[in-house]
């Protein structure tokens, strides 16, 4: 078994919820992936930061974690290869410092958005426009689990590529193999 296969068995297993499930996007599933069944796991936490670093471009400035499950990935993402994270919330603080991405100034950076799950690509684009309203560049994004329909590249047409550690396939193939 591949690492990859060995990293979708376990993160399948910890993480594949089924019941009825309404999505960010609205949409209704009848699975889910908890992503917060991984990323309070040190050990696996620790597997998926660290298969995401090959992913990561060699120009990145800062690695941008989406609040709130992209948070804990990219401080270890961060820790493991010492570049400096940013914290991107949904919504500004209405106070301190008002800030939407909380760390280093953005203005003229590169921005890579690191992110849980991926569905519909909406929480990355709402980040990625805001960052770029703050003068970053953003080019890539790299999640946990793309559970996006096959066939289906959700960021392609806002200008982002997105590299995944697992996709939908991988954990499905996973699920099947437990069978
Ligand atoms: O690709 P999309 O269709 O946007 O869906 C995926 C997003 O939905 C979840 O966000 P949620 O706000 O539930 O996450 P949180 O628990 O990390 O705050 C997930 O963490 C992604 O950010
Ligand atoms: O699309 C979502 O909101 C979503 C799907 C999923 O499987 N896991 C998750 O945390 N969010």
């Amino acid at each position: 078994m591949s690492e990859r296969q060995d990293l979708a068995k376990d993160i399948d297993q910890a993480c594949r919820l089924i019941g009825e499930f309404e999505l960010r996007s609205g949409q209704i599933a009848r699975e889910y992936f908890d992503k917060y069944l991984f990323e309070t796991q040190p050990a696996l936490l620790h597997r998926v930061a660290q298969a995401m670093v090959p992913l990561l471009p060699e120009d990145a400035d800062l690695l941008g974690g989406l609040e709130l499950g992209g948070v804990p990935i990219v401080t270890v993402v961060s820790a493991i290869t010492d570049r400096p994270a940013l914290f991107v919330r949904k919504q500004a603080k209405t106070y301190g410092t008002c800030k939407l991405a909380e760390g280093g100034d953005v203005h003229g950076k590169t921005v890579v958005l690191i992110e849980d799950v991926i569905t519909t690509g909406g929480a990355v684009r709402d980040a990625a426009l805001a960052l770029r309203g703050l003068g970053a560049a953003v080019e890539v994004a790299i999640c946990a689990i793309d559970r996006s329909p096959i066939g289906v590249t959700p960021l392609a047409d806002f200008g982002i590529e997105l590299r995944s550690v697992l996709t939908r396939k991988d954990l499905d193939l996973a699920a099947a193999a437990e069978r």
